[in-house]
């Protein structure tokens, strides 16, 4: 580990953390996924820091799962309570636990909607490390004594350090996968729990069904807590109220609440109408805890809920940005269902402007081999969208490394990806494949890391058109923060 104790020594200490693919390969071919030692495991390391799991019910935690939606959720909560707070209401200060990051991973653990400063991240991430160091012994029967949790675990620990040691009274949680077994779970007492829409990812630990999948994230789910959750499909809505009423939950399926009909949310969508109801049920259930005086009103939203939903900020996420010769589109979808609406969001926000030049894919999805199967939908939704049945024009396929020359920005170093996959664009080399089944008509590009694919799409745009291309980057959210540092400066957040 490094001696230093600045914010990239923390970078580097953490990515220490990360389990290496070897390792992870190892365990995928031996069947072994996360289980109950892993909450175990985080209570343990709770313990080493001089905390336990009711110490958490201070954070008046809303906690949010699901396959999709849940970051969106959980910050237009999170900007639902701030806006509150300003009016004078509580809670005196919020706190918001997402992931992934898209560009650096502080941005991971806000306070007030900002990520933590670079100096507030290295002092917390450290005094973690020294005191899990120090209490070794502690729980020695629930962790290995001497081990660091893995990295997400860790920097969930640290979260609730900071909050703790921030005096944040109400924090907003996203879990990392799943939620039966995911480190978020040490949470016991949450003011409300969510869950989002679910759909198909992450396989190998959570099943490849439905079904088995809202198994795990109804994990989250707590007596005497308000639970809610938004339509599902028939398979995952049973599981969910089968779960929920073992654990005697009420759980509430929410219909798009029609008060939403006085705010202005972006993108203009049903899933985001799902994300905004689910999250105002859960501002209201956390609202009803912190503030007596608060009692929500069945037929209009409070202004602080209207301004909340309106101004959130949620970057990576359906966002454009018009450049001279492109106009950038991006969206870090990564699920089948998540990139149709994605590539329906591009086609409609390209149909609403004036004279559109080509039509430019930037695409990566890194590690998991279902992916090629995201492309047919985005694929067919863009070429369905066309008058005359055209598709992109141009695609790219690249990695996830950042720059030409250096290389990963620190923040996005991944151990858990094979070197010699990406060394060789093997993934990429299977998309291109597909892709040229789809549209036999595209320009088919392999690009090497993400400066690079932002360049040569810029050239070509400069080259062909006087009308601007529209270039629309997605599938990975890797990809997107990569993306967004280039084109705003790296440290942009
Ligand atoms: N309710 C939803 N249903 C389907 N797709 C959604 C929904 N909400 C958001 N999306 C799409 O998924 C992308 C990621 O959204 P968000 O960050 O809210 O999800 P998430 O659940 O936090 O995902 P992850 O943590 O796995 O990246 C968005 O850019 C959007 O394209
Ligand atoms: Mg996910
Ligand atoms: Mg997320």
């Amino acid at each position: 580990m490094a001696t230093g104790r600045t914010y990239n020594d923390a970078i580097d200490a953490l990515n220490s953390l990360q389990t290496p693919y070897a390792v992870i390969e190892a365990r995928r071919k031996a069947g072994i996924r996360p289980d109950a030692a892993s909450v175990r495991e985080m209570r343990a390391y709770l313990a080493r820091l001089g905390y336990s799991p009711p110490d958490l019910d201070r954070l008046n935690v809303v906690h949010v799962a699901g396959t999709k939606g849940k970051g969106s959720t959980c910050a237009f909560v999170d900007s639902i309570l701030a806006r509150y707070q300003r009016n004078g209401g509580p809670p005196r200060r919020v706190g918001l636990f997402t992931s992934p990051h898209l560009i650096a991973v502080r941005e991971r653990i806000r306070i007030a909607s900002a990520p933590i400063s670079e100096e507030l991240f290295a002092r917390y991430f450290f005094e973690v490390w020294d005191r899990l160091e120090q209490n070794r012994a502690v729980a020695a029967d629930m962790a290995a004594p001497g081990s660091k949790p893995i990295y997400a675990r860790y920097l969930t620990l640290m979260s609730y350090h900071v909050f703790l040691s921030e005096g944040v009274d109400a924090a907003v949680y996203e879990t990392g996968i799943g939620g039966e077994f995911d480190a978020t779970n040490v949470v016991e007492r949450p003011v409300a729990t969510g869950i989002s829409s679910l759909g198909i990812d992450h396989v190998f630990v959570l099943g490849n069904t439905v079904d088995k999948i809202a198994w795990h994230k109804a994990g989250i789910l707590k007596p005497g807590t308000p639970a809610f959750t938004v339509e599902q499909v028939p398979a995952a809505e049973e599981v969910l109220k089968k779960r929920a009423a073992e654990k005697g939950v009420d759980l509430k399926v929410l219909k798009i609440d029609p008060r939403l009909a006085a705010a202005r949310i972006r993108p203009d969508a049903i899933f985001q109408k799902k994300n905004a109801t689910l999250a105002i049920a859960l501002a209201e259930a956390a609202l009803r805890k912190l503030d007596t005086s608060f009692s929500p009103d069945p037929d209009a939203l409070p202004q602080a809920f209207v301004d909340g939903l309106e101004q959130v900020v949620w970057r990576g996420r359906c966002e454009v940005k018009d450049e001279d010769s492109v106009i950038w589109h991006v969206d870090g979808a990564h699920t089948v269902d998540s990139l149709k609406m994605a590539a329906r969001w591009f086609v409609g926000d390209c149909a609403g402007r004036a004279g559109v030049g080509p039509k430019v894919l930037i695409f990566n999805q890194q590690g998991r081999t279902e992916a090629v199967d995201f492309l047919d939908g985005l694929c067919n939704t863009v070429k369905n969208a066309d008058p005359a049945g055209k598709g992109f024009k141009h695609v790219i396929f690249c990695t996830n490394v950042t720059y030409a020359a250096t290389g990963y920005k620190r923040d996005f170093v991944n151990r858990q990806h094979n070197p010699a996959d990406i060394a060789n664009m093997t993934q990429q080399r299977v998309f291109a494949e597909r892709w040229k089944a789809l549209d036999p008509s595209a320009n088919i590009m392999l690009i090497p890391s993400i400066e690079e694919a932002l360049n040569t799409a810029r050239s070509l745009a400069e080259k062909e058109g006087e009308q601007k291309a529209q270039a629309l980057i997605t599938g990975s959210l890797h990809l997107v923060g990569g993306a967004l540092g280039i084109l705003e400066g790296a440290d942009a957040l």
